[in-house]
């Protein structure tokens, strides 16, 4: 690369200057979101080079604990999960932490305590680990009303009163996709800087898709609404043409290609899972948030996925997100099935 070349590059819009500007434009505030947000990030940069190095760091395979799902742990879930839970508790902006890995929530101990709760999934789509496909961090961030004497009902809030959420996929390249609130921007690691740098500004998900992207195998345990829907994706009775079927089994890979391409993503309940599988406070909820602020929908085969109140830091949810008109045709289906 040639000086200008370089020099050039000094004008790339990183994640910190990006937050830095948002900040800038509320007067009020105290820079304590960009405060966490860089140790997320700085968290995701930690479990970005261990995944890269896990084949020769040993990092692959089981930890020897279950955790509270009753799911064998890998080596990397647990890692994954002391990382995130120092980098929040270090920076002093955190009183609840709720990982998918720890039983119980976090409280922050008063002197390290700051306004915001932070839901997340350390590690997600474990299950793709030893074989090198993506995987990810999921995360939501609440604004809490008490930080001083915080109880749980700080997180057993609705997805909607989220005050940011996002995730990190580790793929091919690094990818940081973050919304505040307003408009959904991705970022992706420059691996010679070690800065996540704006490459999808104000990411919209397209009205429809021709993706579908979903475990078939459980098919034969679906309700009518879901097996009537994935039915019509293979079979359109518009005449237009199917859809095609594109699942990796990483929750966080699955909801990337349905933002930037279109489609559906689903998990929906089973006879044998009525609730579905993925979990609501840092699966469901940060992912349908994301979707919304992209132009598309989140739906649990009742209601809007953001409405739903959860009642434990671990519950879960079936879910239905993507392009608008996608989810609206499966919405339409739960309606008619209610009327009968
Ligand atoms: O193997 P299944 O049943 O299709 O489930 C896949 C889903 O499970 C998950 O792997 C669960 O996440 P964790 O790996 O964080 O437990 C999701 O990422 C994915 O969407
Ligand atoms: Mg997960
Ligand atoms: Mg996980």
């Amino acid at each position: 690369m040639d000086h200008a070349a370089e020099a050039n590059r000094t004008d790339l819009m990183t994640i910190t200057r990006f937050v830095l500007n948002e900040q800038s434009r509320h007067p009020e505030s105290r820079g304590d979101f960009t405060i966490l947000l860089s140790n997320i990030v700085l968290g995701c940069k930690f479990v970005c080079t261990a995944v890269n190095k896990a084949g020769l760091a040993k990092l692959i395979g089981l930890a020897g604990e279950t955790n509270v799902q009753g799911e064998e742990q890998k080596k990397l879930d647990v890692l994954s999960n002391d990382v995130f839970v120092k980098a929040l508790i270090s920076s002093g902006r955190t009183c609840i932490l709720v990982s998918e890995e720890d039983e119980q929530a976090t409280f922050v101990e008063p002197s390290k305590r700051g306004r915001y709760a932070v839901v997340f999934d350390p590690l997600d789509g474990s299950s793709n680990i030893d074989c090198g496909v993506s995987i990810g961090t999921i995360f939501g961030i609440y604004m809490v009303k008490d930080s001083i004497e915080p109880t749980l009902d700080e997180v057993l809030q609705p997805g909607k009163n989220m005050v940011a959420a996002g995730y990190c996929m580790y793929g091919s390249s690094c990818t940081f996709v973050l919304s505040t609130g307003a408009g959904v921007n991705g970022f992706t690691l420059d691996p010679s800087l070690g800065e996540f740098i704006l490459t999808h500004p104000d990411i919209k998900i397209p009205k429809k898709g021709k993706i579908y992207s979903v475990n078939e195998g459980n098919a034969k345990n679906w309700d009518g609404p879901t097996a009537k829907y994935v039915e019509r994706c293979k079979f359109p009775k518009d005449g237009s043409s199917p859809k095609s079927l594109r699942y990796i089994g990483s929750m966080v890979a699955d909801v990337h290609r349905t933002l930037l391409y279109g489609g559906i993503f689903l998990y929906p309940a089973d006879k044998k899972s009525p609730n579905g599988k993925l979990r609501v406070l840092y699966e469901v909820f940060p992912m349908s948030f994301l979707m919304e602020q992209a132009g598309g929908q989140a739906f649990t085969g009742k209601q809007r996925a953001l409405d739903l109140v959860p009642m434990d830091i671990h519950e879960r949810s079936p879910i239905f997100l993507g392009s608008y008109e996608d989810v609206e045709e499966v919405k339409a289906l739960y309606a008619a099935e209610d009327k009968k």
